[in-house]
């Protein structure tokens, strides 16, 4: 038999995951994502998900956030979530299997969207990550524009918009534009987002029509 020999990185990455507190969190209480613990504590801080609240939520895939969303909507709210991936069967939520730069599929989700009012958008999207950040930033701007378009388009006045980013190129131009279509803007770095990673959450209230 040949043992293949670990590189350093897969080591670290293997080391990193074996000592994260919020895996082993994850994994006891059986939740589809890490990320789940992120939209929690921005929850606990701004207190945005009220029973009867209808959210979107775009990025969904493995289903984390709409999981956490659906415990605090309760049956009488409605989650809209979308991926370019496919995404394991979610009780009481609707799934659109696309990708959102694409103009086609935009146009068939507003079909549904428009149907109802809308309280949140949350998007924890991630394009695929290179790491050059100058191109990794752009590809994370292009896809940050269509959310705004996205939430301009259904949020009402008093609607909340939960967005990553990454820090560094293009990131405070994006700020720029969000100040200028919400009423309130605030950055936040959640404890369960890792040190070393450029994520922030934009947390913005009000959108301007
Ligand atoms: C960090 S994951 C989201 C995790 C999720 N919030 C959770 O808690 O389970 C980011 C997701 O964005 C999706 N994504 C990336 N580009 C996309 C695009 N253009 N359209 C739709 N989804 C996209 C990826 O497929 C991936 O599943």
């Amino acid at each position: 038999m040949i043992l293949k020999k670990r590189s350093k990185s897969s080591k670290n990455w293997l080391k990193r995951n074996f000592n994260d507190p919020y895996i082993k969190e994850r994994n006891k209480k059986k939740l589809r994502s890490r990320s789940w613990f992120k939209l929690k504590e921005i929850d606990e801080s701004e207190k945005i998900f009220k029973k009867g609240m209808n959210v979107i939520d775009l990025g969904s895939n493995p289903g984390g956030w709409s999981e956490y969303t659906l415990k605090k909507i309760g049956k009488s709210g409605k989650i809209f979530a979308c991926d370019i991936l496919p995404m394991r069967f979610l009780k009481d939520i609707v799934f659109f299997c696309g990708d959102i730069s694409n103009s086609d599929f935009l146009k068939k989700i507003f079909l549904f969207l428009d149907k109802y009012s809308w309280n949140v958008v949350m998007s924890d999207i991630s394009p695929n990550i290179c790491g050059y950040s100058v191109i990794d930033n752009s590809n994370m701007f292009k896809l940050s524009n269509i959310v705004l378009k996205i939430s301009r388009h259904v949020l009402s006045n008093n609607g909340y918009l939960i967005i990553k980013l990454f820090q560094g190129y293009g990131f405070n131009k994006y700020m720029k534009k969000i100040r200028n279509i919400f009423e309130l803007v605030k950055i936040y770095k959640p404890n369960a987002s890792r040190v070393n990673s450029r994520e922030v959450f934009i947390i913005a209230y009000g959108c301007k029509k």
